[in-house]
């Protein structure tokens, strides 16, 4: 099969790097020095340094080429670049092939998911979701990890897991498209909640407390939106969040994490080569239970860090000043 993989970041390239041991592989860079990089000395500097990637993947520059002969596409450009992508990508895409989306975030303004923005753009195509705990570096480095492939109709989904099922890396099905997206999206602004407790040195109890009502409100919004509340305590929503939540490697967290230790949110994302999707996603979250009447304080409480309204103390006082009541309670 051959498979195109449009982002080489940390994320795409992992994949891209998995795909090709079995498949002719695609990767579509941005950077034109990065494809000749990833074709020349097989590397990718600029988000993966100090790995090797397997000699037979391949890199292009040009969105044509890097699509006009896929039997697969897949996304991995983070949200706020998805939709321009993927429209720059429609008029060489082959009729009715696959589109699998990487990216974990909502787009701004329209509140979408990923797939929603591939049914809009691509009508007809099958459009799935692949999202899990999946910091990419443990998998480039062999580590076994688990992931999942979200589309409604399982046949489809059962034909992409053979495809993207490699050695290490185990890949399950799931129909609960609207859950695996929402998990995925909405773990990160729990993971620089989770960063900036760890910044602050406030304590694991905090830590886990701030953790475990972040579930409570992805799963809030995710089945107010349509999904199933299983799909919250599965790797897409409780694995994503332990992972992202704990892992040192995430963006996220170490956004959160420096926040809580004082710096200025500009110099953290500045300071970065790679996306944090959390600090957009804040506010997509707010606006979403806006819209299904969920106060969501978590997201909320980010929202302000992240606007310049809070610092990361005053956002953990004030989390500690919002009533107990009862577990299953929205707030
Ligand atoms: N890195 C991981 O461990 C990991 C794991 C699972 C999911 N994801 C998700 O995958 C997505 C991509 O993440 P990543 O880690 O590869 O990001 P990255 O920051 O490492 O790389 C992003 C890639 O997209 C390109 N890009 C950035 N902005 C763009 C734009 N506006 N238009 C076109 N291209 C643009 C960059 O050139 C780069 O090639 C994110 O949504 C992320 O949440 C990442
Ligand atoms: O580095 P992060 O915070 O973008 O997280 C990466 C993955 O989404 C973890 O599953």
């Amino acid at each position: 099969m051959k498979v195109t993989v449009v982002g080489a970041g940390s994320w795409g390239t992992t994949v891209a790097s998995l795909v090709a041991k079995r498949h002719d592989t695609t990767v579509w860079a941005r950077e034109p020095g990065l494809a000749q990089q990833i074709n020349d000395m097989h590397v990718n500097p600029l988000y993966l340094a100090g790995f090797s990637l397997p000699e037979r993947l391949v890199a292009t520059a040009d969105l044509k080429t890097a699509t006009e002969t896929a039997q697969l596409l897949i996304i991995a450009v983070p949200s706020h670049g998805f939709r321009d992508v993927l429209r720059r990508a429609c008029p060489h895409v082959p009729p009715w092939i696959p589109v699998i989306s990487l990216s974990k975030g909502l787009e701004q303004g329209t509140l979408l998911r990923m797939t929603e923005i591939i049914r809009e753009l691509l009508p007809g195509h099958p459009a799935a979701a692949l999202t899990g705990p999946n910091l990419a570096k443990e998998i480039l480095s062999g580590k076994a990890a688990a992931t999942v492939v979200a589309t409604e109709d399982l046949t489809v989904a059962t034909a992409l897991q053979e495809v993207l099922h490699r050695g290490l890396l185990r890949v399950y099905v799931n129909h609960d498209v609207i859950g695996c997206e929402i998990g995925g999206a909405l773990k990160n602004v729990v993971a620089i909640a989770a960063g900036m407790a760890e910044g602050l040195g406030v304590g694991d109890n905090t830590r886990a407390a701030v953790i475990t009502r972040g579930l409570a409100e992805i799963t809030q919004l995710g089945t107010a939106m349509g999904g199933e509340s299983t799909t919250f305590a599965g790797l897409t929503g409780m694995g994503d969040l332990l992972a992202t939540c704990m892992s040192p490697q995430s963006r996220n967290r170490h956004v959160g994490e420096r926040l809580g230790r004082g710096h200025r949110l500009d110099d953290v994302l500045g300071a970065m080569c790679s996306v944090a999707e959390g600090v957009r996603t804040a506010g997509v979250a707010v606006e979403l239970g806006d819209r299904h009447g969920l106060p969501l304080p978590i997201c909320h409480t980010i929202q302000h860090v992240i606007d310049g309204k809070l610092s990361a103390r005053d956002a953990y006082e004030g989390l500690r000043n919002i009533p107990a009541g009862h577990e299953a309670d929205p707030w």
